[in-house]
């Protein structure tokens, strides 16, 4: 048996934590007989895909609900479009960053040696006119001005905090040497998957998954020109979930597949309704929650809720540092998220709401470290090790501190993995505390 003594920090920390909600919770329901039903509002915010609606998701399954069979049908149709929107968004970005189909980044790029670095494609036309349609239906905004003159712009090096430029090495002016002398997007020969997949993207809407579909999908994902658009996806708009559910579209496209929590998890719905949930604290106090949508057109819903909230959970996508703004592409998400929470947190009717910031997806934020250095989006970065997680959690915390206007009010960050349970039940243990000390102390109960 461990005592005390033996535990880790760590250990040590979730003990007094449990401790602490434990007390809490015993203050608050001695006072419970006085008082009335204890409500504390709170309500998720953040950018779009910052991660609002997966915390939810997570707050439900702590809180013992877990999902009903009409939701878990609704995610299964979700994971299907997801899966057809990355497709889609892939390979619209291979023609945007014009990269060939079967492009091996770690190939002799000379000239000459052009075919051999190209694995071998049977020529298969594909019917322009059905392409033209598709194109015009399903370009991600992302994509759009990439295309054209705007590339040129995009090459551009600028200096400005966050910009995003095209990448510009030899790699990717290989892929595009290789791309024009098969013909660009005109002309260049596919392979015979991307044929099935081009004619079947407003099919596969209708679940029409026959053996062949499910084929293409495999093959255009184990592409390697398609990896490689896929590692330069910080230059496009493309799902998160997107290699989750590709790597095993099979599986997930199959006719009696149920999804599990992590594939619930990973799915992707955009919130374009502000839904509330309530959780029993205990006996005579709820947690009241609302999730919003974050995109700049769901923003304008959000006022109607601001009134009496104890506290906001403000969701930042930390891995979004070297990405572009869905709504507006000269934009930095990261610079996006920063000036939203900068507007919502010097709100005057925030001036003394607690602001607790959850720095999300920290999982996709480690792994691109080591490839996409911060100081490249953000020059004031001065860390000695550019891929050090400690530096740059330290450095986009700061950022976030001192954004707020209001020195009295506390700012409480948490580096989150949402779609991790575990990770995330314990940084919401710690929340609940949070939220009901400030609670009680409001309703003069500390
Ligand atoms: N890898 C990873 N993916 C995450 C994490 N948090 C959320 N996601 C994924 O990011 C995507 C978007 O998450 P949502 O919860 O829908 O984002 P949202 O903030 O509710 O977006 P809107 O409703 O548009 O405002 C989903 O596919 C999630 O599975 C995380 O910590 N790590
Ligand atoms: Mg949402």
């Amino acid at each position: 048996m461990c005592s005390g003594g033996d535990q880790s920090p760590e250990e040590k920390a979730r003990t007094a934590q449990s401790r602490e909600i434990d007390k809490l919770l015993r203050i608050e329901e001695t006072e419970a007989g006085k008082s009335e039903n204890l409500i504390v509002k709170l309500l998720l915010l953040g950018a779009g895909e910052s991660g609002k609606s997966t915390v939810l998701k997570q707050m439900k399954l702590m809180n013992g609900a877990g999902f009903t069979p009409a939701e878990i049908a609704n995610y299964r149709a979700a994971i299907i479009s997801n899966i057809i929107t990355c497709v889609e968004t892939l390979i619209n970005a291979m023609d945007a960053l014009r990269i060939p189909y079967g492009f091996k980044p770690d190939a002799d790029y000379e000239i000459s040696n052009v075919n051999a670095s190209l694995s071998p494609m049977p020529l298969a036309p594909f019917d322009k006119s059905t392409e033209s349609i598709l194109m015009s239906q399903s370009l991600p905004r992302g994509i759009r001005s990439l295309k054209g003159d705007d590339a040129e712009t995009s090459k551009k090096s600028v200096k400005e905090e966050g910009v995003i430029a095209k990448a510009d090495d030899t790699i990717s002016r290989a892929a595009e040497r290789i791309y024009e002398e098969l013909g660009g997007s005109e002309n260049q020969p596919y392979p015979p998957e991307i044929t099935i997949l081009k004619a079947s993207e407003r099919m596969l809407f209708g679940l029409d998954l026959n053996a062949s579909i499910l084929e293409a999908i495999k093959n255009f994902w184990n592409d390697t020109g398609v990896q490689y658009c896929y590692s330069r996806s910080n230059e496009y708009q493309l799902m998160d979930c997107c290699a989750y559910f590709l790597s095993d579209a099979g599986k997930f496209l199959s006719s009696g597949f149920t999804p599990s929590e992590m594939d619930i998890l990973k799915a992707r719905i955009m919130t374009t309704t502000v839904t509330e949930s309530n959780f029993k604290v205990n006996a005579k106090t709820t947690l009241r929650v609302y999730d919003v949508g974050g995109q700049r057109s769901e923003r304008k819903k959000w006022a109607p809720y601001f009134q009496d909230v104890k506290a906001i959970i403000f969701l930042i996508a930390i891995s979004s540092y070297d990405q572009v703004c869905m709504e507006d592409e000269s934009m930095n998400r990261m610079v996006e998220n920063m000036n939203l929470f900068a507007s919502i947190c010097n709100h005057p009717m925030f001036k003394a709401t607690s602001m607790i910031v959850f720095m999300n997806k920290i999982d996709i934020f480690n792994e691109k470290l080591a490839k996409s250095p911060i100081s490249k989006y953000f020059p004031t970065f001065t860390g000695a090790c550019q891929n050090s997680y400690e530096e740059g959690t330290a450095y986009f915390s700061n950022r976030i501190t001192e954004l707020n206007k209001y020195p009295e009010k506390s700012i409480y960050i948490y580096f989150t993995w949402a779609t991790d349970t575990s990770q995330i039940s314990s940084v919401l243990g710690t929340v609940n505390s949070i939220l009901l000390g400030d609670a009680l102390m409001n309703m003069g109960m500390l």
